[in-house]
């Protein structure tokens, strides 16, 4: 069997120590070294929680991937740091898989056209939880029947982007599969700035932030007399980590760029 080398971009964060976690445990994984704007030249063993995890910590992305030989590169970072990560590691031939949410239509654009254009593959998922991905896959199966839908996201209040990643996800999903249509009454007026939510493709998206939460997702539908609610809930972040080993695993057999779990499931 052969190792899989990685490098997780942004180790100390909640979602990176968690593939940190899950790399150590997983045999046929190996982590080579870190990527964080922190710690240059350290080991990531000096920082507290990691002790005996022997492998360096670099702040500048060209030099880590050339000393470190790494087939995959996993960024849980910003969406800023995560998309300069994500082209430069296409441009050296490390195939990316990123977590990192914020990107915008024009960066999932022209990193899409760079993995073409260098045969590389890269798998960018909003969200890696398995029943975020059915909650997504059931709501656009659910808008070709009901098309007036409202999407509220919950999550904890350290998030830095809005709406989340999954959000927007699931408005595009369910945008390819209802008939476009402007929802509510079309002399609506918002008397306080932002009480209708964000508006995608005549969509509703709702953001809540609360301390306590971790990442939570209900997709409303309405029609005469009835209503139906999806909903996906995640209690922790290692709920998350099976969809970071699939995806590392496809990625090494893939020549372009994917964007969503959705797409590499069967
Ligand atoms: N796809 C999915 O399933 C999921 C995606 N996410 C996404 O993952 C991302 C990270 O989330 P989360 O772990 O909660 O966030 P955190 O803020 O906990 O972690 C981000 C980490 O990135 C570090 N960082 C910031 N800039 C750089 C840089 N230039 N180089 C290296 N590291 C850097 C931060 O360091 P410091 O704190 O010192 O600034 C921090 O340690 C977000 O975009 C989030 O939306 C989250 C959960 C699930
Ligand atoms: O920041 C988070 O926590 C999460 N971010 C992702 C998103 O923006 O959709 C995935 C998950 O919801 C958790």
């Amino acid at each position: 069997m052969k190792t899989v080398k990685i490098i997780v971009a942004g180790p100390r964060g909640r979602m990176g120590k968690e593939a940190v976690k899950m790399i150590q445990e997983t045999e046929e994984f190996e982590l080579v070294s870190v990527l964080d704007h922190k710690n240059d030249g350290k080991l990531l063993s000096e920082i507290p929680g990691f002790s005996n995890i022997n492998v360096p910590i670099y702040t500048n992305i060209e030099e880590c991937l050339q000393k470190s030989h790494a087939d995959v590169l996993v960024d849980l970072t910003t969406p800023e740091t995560g998309y300069l990560h994500t082209k430069t590691a296409i441009l050296n031939g490390v195939r990316p898989v990123v977590g990192t949410t914020g990107f915008t239509k024009e960066q999932l654009e022209e990193l899409s056209d760079l993995a073409e254009e260098k045969q590389i593959g890269c798998i960018i998922a909003p969200n890696f939880a398995i029943g975020a991905v059915l909650m997504m896959k059931f709501s656009q199966m659910a808008a070709k029947f009901f098309p007036d839908v409202e999407i509220i996201e919950l999550h904890h209040d350290q998030k830095l982007d809005a709406p989340s990643g999954t959000a927007v996800k699931t408005a595009q999903m369910i945008s390819e599969s209802r008939e476009k249509k402007e929802q509510g009454h079309p002399n609506e007026k918002e008397t306080l700035n932002g009480a209708r939510g964000a508006n995608m493709d005549g969509m509703h998206i709702h953001s809540v932030r609360l301390p306590g939460l971790i990442a939570h997702q209900q997709v409303l539908f309405g029609a005469d007399g009835q209503s139906l609610t999806i909903r996906h809930d995640s209690y922790n972040r290692a709920s998350f980590m099976s969809g970071v080993k699939v995806s590392i695993n496809t990625v090494l057999n893939i020549a372009t760029l994917v964007y969503g779990l959705e797409n590499i499931l069967d």
